[in-house]
């Protein structure tokens, strides 16, 4: 039987097949190795980030290119960019076993010392994933997951509704994007380790006009949230920095190594404090809980192994580390993009009317009943993927599809941020907001490596289908009570960069005006 969530993800993951690679080999174009017009192209990644790089480097070369790294920084041969769907399939699906590891910036290596799922690669990595997926693909506890989203998304709607029965014009003006934030931080501490966070409460205090603490009280729930913060922060501050130079700013006396290190001593103790009550309970006859760590603590292989303690803690991070920021950057996004497109809206009002009697929330089941928000859904994820770049380590040499050579080391770089924005891939209206592309039929003749905001393959994402779950449902949740109105100027594209995940620039945030709606209320 088809699951509620199947009309949402494609079937891009975990295929490892392979079949005879094409022969005939033709140079990939790119600059010439430390030449002017090198500088001039590697200059746009330092200046608008490797997504927007990505883009232009196919406009400029087609489909593949490569830059030379004559120095072999980080170990890498060259790097090539590819956006063609053909070619992704290749590496992601049908050549897979040359593609298997992803390749990593130094920092993150350094600070996951090669552990955990983000940072690990080959067996370790598949090991964890079998046993950490589980919970996010299965069906009944995916349903679980989806009460906690809906419950906490209730929550904010109650809020909302407080702030603006206290405003004399009925409506209020907030950060969507920070609101997303710390609704998806609760639902991802709840589903990780039954952990409540409040962070909607603070919702409260901020629309009240209270400021947030420092997170540096000795309570578990702030000590966490201080952690998790200072960690996202930092890191993105240095992804892209190599080690030997962070190492020498270290000796300088620039905070970021030792940053990372006491935000990443917090979280573990307080997630090995977590877990060590979790085992005596458990060890006590305990009920246990419907969690992530629950899971994982009863998780075992074929061969009877579980995850030790620290395993524990490495996966449980990572999960929340990779969940939270993204499904809230899509959720604020797609709030935007609905209400910057009153027909868009219009419809989307009309289908939740028609779906959702007076004051019923929404459910796991009746998202299938909802396409046109799961095609609005996806057409936000286009334009606007959460992370942009997905890279591979090539092991050996390779011919990909376009005839174009491959060497071993070199490094893939994937982008469903350029792919979603390839005029060659999606036409000449490719920056509209146009949720219709995603109708049944249309989506039926689209390529299936052509949409991949969830990356593909066996490293591909492993919450996509929790992530798109909970997007559809806080949406819903949300625009069932609210109407969203984006602060003029309005402009029809919003202007984004990434860090690690997707920001929303230096005004940092998605300021909206939020107003109570009727139900068949009228544009
Ligand atoms: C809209 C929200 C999300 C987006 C757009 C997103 C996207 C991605 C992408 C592009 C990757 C890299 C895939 C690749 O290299 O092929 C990834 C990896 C990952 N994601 Fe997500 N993600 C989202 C939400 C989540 C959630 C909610 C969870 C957990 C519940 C999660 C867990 C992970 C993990 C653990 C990895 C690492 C997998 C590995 O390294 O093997 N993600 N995600």
């Amino acid at each position: 039987m088809k699951s509620a969530l199947s009309a949402f993800v494609r079937d891009s993951g975990d295929q490892v097949a392979e079949t005879g690679a094409p022969t005939a080999t033709r140079p990939i174009p790119g600059p010439a190795p430390l030449s002017l017009e090198a500088l001039k192209d590697v200059s746009v990644i330092f200046f608008e980030g490797l997504h927007v790089a990505q883009l232009k480097f196919s406009e400029k070369y087609g489909p593949v290119c490569r830059f030379a790294n004559p120095a072999s920084l980080n170990g890498a041969t060259s790097w090539v960019f590819i956006n063609s769907p053909e070619n992704i399939q290749h590496v992601c699906a049908t050549n897979v076993r040359n593609y298997s590891r992803r390749y990593l910036p130094d920092i993150y290596t350094y600070v996951t010392h090669g552990k955990g799922i983000l940072g690990s690669q080959d067996e370790y990595n598949a090991r964890h994933r079998r046993l950490c997926s589980g919970p996010f693909r299965n069906k009944w506890q995916l349903q679980r997951f989806s009460s906690v989203v809906v419950e906490r998304s209730k929550r904010l709607v109650d809020i909302f509704s407080a702030a603006a029965a206290a405003d004399p014009s009925g409506a209020f003006t907030t950060d969507v994007a920070t609101q997303t934030q710390r609704l998806t931080l609760d639902v991802v501490g709840l589903v990780a380790f039954s952990h409540d966070f409040a962070c909607v409460e603070q919702v409260q205090r901020d629309l009240a006009g209270a400021t947030a603490g420092d997170g540096r009280s000795g309570v578990l729930q702030d000590r966490v949230l201080w952690a998790v913060n200072t960690f996202g922060e930092v890191l993105a501050q240095v992804f892209i920095t190599p080690l030997p130079l962070l190492k020498a700013m270290d000796r300088l006396g620039a905070p970021h190594l030792r940053q990372l290190g006491e935000a990443v001593s917090v979280m573990r103790a307080a997630m090995l404090d977590v877990i060590a009550e979790r085992r005596a309970s458990l060890a006590a006859g305990g009920r246990g809980r419907d969690d992530l760590l629950q899971a994982l603590l009863t998780a075992t292989e074929d061969d009877g192994r579980g995850l030790s303690d620290e395993e524990l803690w490495e996966d449980v991070h990572d999960i929340m580390g990779a969940g939270h920021e993204t499904t809230a950057t899509t959720t604020a996004a797609l709030l935007y993009c609905i209400s910057a497109h009153p027909h868009v809206r219009q419809r989307l009002e009309e289908e939740l009317d028609a779906v959702l009697a007076d004051g019923e929330a929404p459910t796991y089941e009746s998202l299938e009943r909802m396409p046109y928000l799961q095609a609005c859904a996806k057409e936000v994820m286009r334009l606007y993927p959460a992370i942009p770049v997905f890279p591979r380590e090539a092991a050996r040499p390779d011919v990909l599809p376009t005839g174009h050579g491959v060497a071993a080391g070199d490094v893939v770089f994937m982008s469903s941020y350029a792919l979603g924005r390839s005029e060659a891939v999606w036409g000449p209206d490719v920056l509209e907001f146009d949720p219709d592309r995603f109708s049944p039929e249309r989506e039926a003749r689209q390529h299936r490596f052509q949409w991949l905001p969830f990356g593909a393959g066996p490293r591909m994402c492993l919450g996509a289908s929790f992530a798109q779950m909970s997007v559809a449902l806080m949406a819903a949740t949300l625009l069932q009570r609210f109407r969203f109105t984006p602060l003029a100027p309005c402009s029809p594209l919003i202007p984004v960069g990434y860090d690690i995940t997707m920001n929303f620039g230096p005004s940092g945030g998605l300021r909206m005006r939020v107003a109570p709606r009727q139900r068949g209320q009228q544009q």
